[in-house]
């Protein structure tokens, strides 16, 4: 039966540790099971699902395998297992593991869901990468006898050297190893010596791990081991002896044990003690009987005390209280006499439930008290504040008939007589709050860890988990308890894994309670079990699966977005070229005039249609046209945009509304765009006005993502005085949107730069850059809040101009004139004084609408006649600006060379584009610093 186990209610966030540096490796621990029937097959499932959440199966130190004992051949494991992750593309350098009665393991989806699979076929596979840790993986047998030291001339080097851990060939010696031991139930002769000779020679280190078991025969059950470091490759099974994993390094391990025993009665001290048997050698070190105890009175009364305060509640009236007090007292009254154990035991046996006797008729454990105990008397309270345990409990191995002795196993334990001591039972309700009590004193000196230290413990990354045989659903009445109280006091874990144990190893307390290290003894626990969690020493990232499924979501997701934004974008960049090209004839000439300008024909001249026929005649008319100049096809291709805008609102309808914009104060106002470009140059300084365009005919996207607001608020901090964003959707990509839009985040930067300086900031006015052919056009821009627009000379009559200055006018919009040649600017110059708000030499050449990339055309103009008498009749007052690769084209090597000579041939200042769309972000205020100033 594979049982369900309660799901972790919350994640917590055990994301990679953002603050880290991305180029360390994590610490990971993954694991995965399986209940399939056949060996292969499991193993095959239970390691693709540990691979599933590890993120470099080519880095895996170490491979952890419990296989039920149920499965024949466990030969075939590690083989199968190394194909298996060779095969994933896969390395791992250690593989060990063991046969047991059970098995956990855990699935990882959105967290871990960990399974207890009781005297089922089942396996859990778990994979670990361990950068800067040592891994070393060891086979031991025939442990020489521990004497307690020098005697026989086991110092703690020649343990070292036994144990294959001692330095030498220039390696470094670790002084704190954390040993993993899995023993096969052969080797219980061997284990009390190891387990003392480990911690003499590494009196720092850590031990863990659980005796190798079997659902039945014991003589079943195999432990495993594999090593491709120091030539050891051959997978080796073993009916014997003991397997070892050392770690060292960047690790970090803690450990607890729970040992699922009820204290009962009252609290002994030990009157007589000595050895096992009247011929052993009664010295110091070899006391294992218990030959009298005697009633601590003192103690116990400070524990029946504490113990009273918590079922205070549970009694219902006083005089139960005082009738239970009554009875204790009677009870006590008679311990107060020496008496041997088991007739102390018989005694109290008889004041148990039936559960309780029925218990200590088959076993009888008795703890002994850990020295230098903090003063918490109530054993599940200690353990809730993570004062570890008071009692260590030992099962008696033989009790003296004749004079009620009890007697420990030979050499496990060392009764000193004053010592106290209490009877325990196993109780299936007190092991359940025990487990609970244990981690949440574990959490509570994590929390302390982590104020002490001044900083978060890093996250744990992995959790094994070892309980002996007769827990599980036998000691809790259902499966799965265990590892699902793990996954709650874990909540972000990825890994859960362990197996049913025949006997778990190492400190009763680990690291938890460092308050009393000298009872802290590495042994054999019976009937209890052990929780090993692993962590980094160092702020080494924590590889979460979730976080790393969402990141890679999210990237996925952000890859798909951009390439359709590329595809988007270079389909507009097709397209609008091809527009362009299309506009312009390919070997054939544009009319001109006879002084050389082009001869552009408004569209209804040549489609014959009215404004008012029907979209059919439209597209026959206009396919029959074809323009004879880039700037002519642009011109018609705008011409009829308006004519679609005019269906949706008419301009009587957009001339009321324009109207109550004006009125209405709540509504955006036109400010002066040229004067803040003015002031920008009034001390000598050439004024950069930088544009905002998605797209530029002849040079394509100038920018990955046009975020116009992002743009804009980057150019006003950088120091631009005005904003030019082209709004045509043409040719160039832009929309009316971009005006609005643009026009708030110039409001917002000027907030932000004026809390900055602590002065008032005046936010940048918006130049509309369009085709403007109609008053039309000239209301919508009005009403998305530009400031300014451009008039395309070369693409006016005379009369247009006039009459687009004068509507302009009438609405509070300033006209920039740009003009392309000599006879555009003396166009201008015959406009009434004050009409526009300044000229605009452009580099453009409008028969293909490329650019002049020498920038001699603007630098000619600057030097003509025509611009002369435009400063004569109109006066120096009206800015002169350049536009057109000013930033890009160079003059003696450099940007600022180009950009001098305009300056030097009259210009004020030059509205700047690709010239700032194409350098790096963090470039943009150094570069229009450097410009202003040439
Ligand atoms: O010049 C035009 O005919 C024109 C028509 C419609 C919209 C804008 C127009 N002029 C502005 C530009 O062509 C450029 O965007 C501007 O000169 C900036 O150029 P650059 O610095 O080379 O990006």
């Amino acid at each position: 039966m594979i049982p369900t186990t309660r799901h972790p209610p919350t994640l917590q966030s055990a994301s990679t540790d953002s603050s880290s540096d991305p180029n360390i490796p994590p610490q990971v621990f993954s694991t995965g099971y399986s209940t399939h029937p056949t060996l292969s097959t499991a193993l095959l499932e239970a390691t693709e699902s540990a691979l599933k959440s590890h993120p470099s199966p080519q880095n895996i130190d170490l491979a952890i395998i419990h296989a039920s004992s149920l499965y024949e051949e466990p030969s075939k494991i590690i083989p199968t297992i190394l194909q298996a992750i060779q095969q994933a593309g896969g390395n791992v350098k250690h593989i060990v593991g063991n046969t047991a009665g059970g098995v956990i393991g855990a699935r990882y989806t959105d967290a871990c869901y960990p399974v207890e699979a009781e005297a089922v076929p089942a396996l859990s596979v778990t994979l670990a990468s361990l950068p800067d840790v040592r891994v070393r993986t060891f086979y031991w047998n025939d442990v020489p006898e521990f004497d307690g030291g020098m005697t026989r001339g086991m110092d703690p080097e020649s343990w070292k050297r036994f144990m294959g851990m001692a330095g030498g060939s220039g390696e470094e010696e670790e002084e704190d190893p954390v040993f993993m031991i899995i023993p096969s139930p052969a080797f219980q002769n061997d284990l009390d010596d190891l387990l003392r000779g480990l911690q003499y020679a590494f009196p720092n280190g850590q031990t863990f791990g659980g005796i190798a078991s079997t659902v039945s025969s014991l003589s079943r059950a195999r432990i495993f081991a594999y090593s491709a470091v120091d030539g050891s490759s051959a997978p080796a099974v073993y009916g014997n002896g003991c397997v070892g994993v050392a770690f060292s390094g960047d690790i970090r391990v803690d450990t607890m044990i729970a040992q699922g025993a009820k204290p009962v009665g009252g609290v002994y001290r030990v009157v007589a003690a000595g050895a096992s048997t009247p011929n052993s050698v009664a010295d110091e070190g070899s006391r294992s009987t218990i030959s009298a105890i005697v009633l601590d009175e003192a103690a116990t009364a400070l524990e029946e005390e504490t113990n009273e305060e918590e079922e205070e509640d549970e009694l219902e009236s006083l005089d139960e209280k005082a009738l239970k007090r009554a009875k204790m007292a009677q009870d006590y009254a008679k311990a107060r006499i020496p008496k041997p154990p088991l007739a102390e035991a018989n005694f109290l046996m008889r004041r148990l439930s039936d559960d309780d006797q029925a218990f200590m008729r088959r076993a009888l454990l008795i703890g002994l008290e850990r020295g230098n105990l903090n003063r918490t008397p109530n054993e599940l309270a200690r353990l809730a504040k993570g004062e570890g345990h008071r009692f260590t409990v030992r099962q008696v191995a033989s009790a003296g008939m004749k004079d009620g002795s009890v007697t420990f196993p030979l050499g496990s334990v060392n009764v000193e007589v004053g010592a106290r001591c209490r009877f325990f039972v196993r109780d299936g309700d007190f092991a359940k709050k025990e487990v609970e009590a244990l981690w949440t004193g574990y959490k509570k000196k994590e929390l302390e860890r982590t104020v002490m230290g001044g900083g978060e413990v890093n996250p744990p990354t992995g959790c094994f988990v070892y309980p002996t045989l007769d827990r599980g659903s036998k000691l809790f009445g259902k499966t799965g308890f265990e590892s699902s109280v793990v996954s709650e006091f874990l909540p972000g874990i990825s890994c859960i894994s362990g197996f049913f144990a025949n006997g778990v190893l190492g400190q009763l307390d680990g690291t938890i309670a460092g308050n009393i290290p000298s009872s802290n003894e590495n042994m054999l626990h019976g009937s209890s079990s052990q929780y090993v969690i692993f962590r980094s020493k160092s702020k080494r990232p924590i590889y979460s699966p979730l976080q790393a499924s969402i990141d890679a979501a999210n990237a996925a997701a952000a890859k798909a977005a951009k390439e359709a934004a590329e595809l988007e974008l270079a389909a507009e960049n097709e397209k609008r070229s091809r527009m362009s090209k299309n506009f312009a004839p390919e070997n054939e000439a544009a009319p001109r005039s006879s002084d050389g300008e082009l001869i552009v024909r408004r569209r209804e001249i040549h489609s014959g249609r009215s404004l008012s026929v029907s979209t059919v005649e439209w597209s026959v008319a206009e396919k029959m046209a074809r323009p004879t100049s880039a700037l002519e096809g642009y011109m018609w291709e705008k011409e009829t945009q308006v004519d679609r805008q005019r269906e949706r609102i008419s301009l009587a309808l957009l001339m009321s509304q324009c109207k109550a914009a004006m009125a209405d104060p709540t509504k955006p106002k036109p400010r002066d765009w040229v004067g803040p470009v003015k002031q920008a140059g009034a001390d000598g300084k050439f004024v950069i006005i930088p544009e905002c365009k998605r797209i530029d005919p002849s040079a394509g996207s100038l920018r990955k993502r046009y975020d116009i607001q992002k743009i804009v608020k980057q150019l006003i901090l950088s120091g631009a005085p005005a904003i030019s964003v082209n709004s045509d959707s043409v040719l160039f990509g832009g929309s009316l949107d971009d005006i609005t839009k643009a026009r708030e985040a110039s409001n917002a930067a000027a907030v932000e730069k004026s809390l900055e300086s602590g002065d008032g900031a005046v936010s940048p006015p918006i130049l509309a850059s369009d085709l403007l052919l109609y008053p039309y056009q000239l209301y919508k821009l009005r009403m998305a809040g530009a400031d300014a627009v451009n008039l395309v000379v070369g693409a006016l009559e005379n009369k247009d101009l006039l009459y687009l200055t004068k509507i302009a006018s009438t609405i509070s919009l300033q006209v920039l004139a740009v003009c392309s040649s000599e006879k555009q600017i003396s166009m201008v110059t015959k406009l009434g004084s004050g009409s526009i708000s300044a000229l605009v030499i452009s580099n453009r050449e409008l028969e293909t609408f490329d650019f002049d990339s020498t920038g001699k055309q603007a630098l000619s103009l600057l030097k003509s006649e025509a611009l002369a008498a435009f400063r004569e009749k109109h006066g120096s007052d009206v800015p002169v600006i350049v536009e057109g690769r000013v930033g890009i084209i160079e003059d003696n090597g450099s940007s600022s060379g180009y950009i001098k000579a305009l300056k030097q041939a009259g210009a004020f200042g030059a509205i700047v584009g690709g010239g700032v769309a194409t350098i790096n972000d963090d470039e943009v205020a150094e570069s229009i610093t450097n410009w202003m100033a040439v």
